[in-house]
């Protein structure tokens, strides 16, 4: 039995939680503070329609050694999220971010040392959650492993058997650390632009205009991230909106638009004002992504 904890279960953390769930040879628990498990509790959680039933608990609740903490909340919530998983962890326990963005491998490293965290992320799922409805129909693929992996070690192997056995397409790359700036390049390109132009990714997709703009930004990233000795390359843009972005569903929405919409604090703290950041330090200059910045920040001192 491996047992799981997450923390977050939003949009992303729904879907996972969900297919986890499935798997009987996992013992899941869906840990969060007294308020919200009230909530979650009285409402439900709804996945594509149909009533999750999920293990709700609270810190004190969990009985059991934790094997994994798995976080799925936003980056700007993670300090609290934090908090929360430190009383059910032990030396042991081994922690994944599923988080989009650099910071946060850095910031569980800081809290509970490197040796005990993974590198993760998700790219392609098009999860939009509007209070405790979740609807997804393509659960993008989960990349995760040891900052590098050219020796597979035994904590992701397992995980890899409970992510097969859930059904949650996985990739173990042998340098994690540069899957996690594509991704980031992938942030900094879609999210900023579909939530400042209101774009469901179907209609970035097939904008040409949107789509430039996107691809000018990202290419900024490839600027800065070659500067800071991670190999991405220009034609990762192409490859991702040909490979990737053609299989999200149409109406879905990036996590960005969605915080947006709900008038909600968003990552554009992790994602252009991170690019801006790095590309001072190496005096690179990143007018796109300041303009996007700009944009977006303008949006959230409206709310
Ligand atoms: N949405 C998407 O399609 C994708 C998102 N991502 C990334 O995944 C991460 C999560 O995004 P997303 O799922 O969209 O975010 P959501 O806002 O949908 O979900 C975050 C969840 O975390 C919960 N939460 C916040 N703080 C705590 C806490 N202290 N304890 C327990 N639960 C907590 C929130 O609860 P409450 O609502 O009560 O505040 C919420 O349900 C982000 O970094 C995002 O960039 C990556 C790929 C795709
Ligand atoms: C780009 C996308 C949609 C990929 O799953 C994402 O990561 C997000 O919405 O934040």
């Amino acid at each position: 039995m491996t047992t799981i904890a997450m923390i977050g279960i939003g949009a992303v953390g729904a879907v996972y939680t969900n297919l986890l769930n499935q798997d009987e040879t996992t013992e899941l628990y869906c840990v969060m503070d007294d308020k919200r498990k009230e909530r979650y509790v009285r409402e439900g959680m709804n996945v594509n329609g149909k009533e999750t039933k999920l293990n709700y608990v609270t810190p004190s609740e969990v009985n059991k050694e934790i094997d994994y903490v798995i976080f799925t909340v936003k980056n700007t919530q993670l300090h609290a999220a934090m908090d929360l998983a430190q009383s059910i962890v032990d030396e042991r326990t081994t922690f994944l971010s599923l988080l989009n963005g650099i910071d946060s491998e850095r910031e569980l490293s800081e809290r509970f040392g490197e040796d005990r965290v993974l590198y993760g992320l998700t790219n392609g799922i098009d999860a939009t959650k509007n209070l405790h409805d979740v609807f997804y129909t393509y659960p993008g693929t989960l990349y995760f492993g040891e900052k590098r992996n050219e020796q597979v070690t035994e904590r992701v192997q397992q995980l890899q058997a409970v992510f097969e056995r859930a059904q949650i397409p996985s990739v173990v790359p042998v340098d994690m650390e540069r899957q996690l700036w594509h991704k980031f390049m992938v942030n900094v390109g879609v999210n900023a632009v579909t939530a400042i132009s209101r774009s469901t990714h179907g209609v970035l997709r097939d904008s040409e205009e949107l789509l430039n703009v996107s691809k000018r930004a990202m290419n900024e990233v490839i600027q800065v991230a070659n500067t800071s000795n991670i190999a991405l390359t220009e034609s990762m843009i192409d490859e991702f909106f040909e490979n990737v972005w053609t299989k999200v569903g149409y109406s879905g929405k990036t996590s960005m638009l969605q915080d947006i919409e709900a008038k909600r604090k968003s990552e554009n703290d992790y994602f252009a004002k991170r690019v801006i950041e790095v590309a001072q330090k190496h005096g690179i200059s990143v007018p796109v992504n300041e303009t996007l910045y700009a944009f977006v920040h303008h949006e959230e001192k409206r709310f």
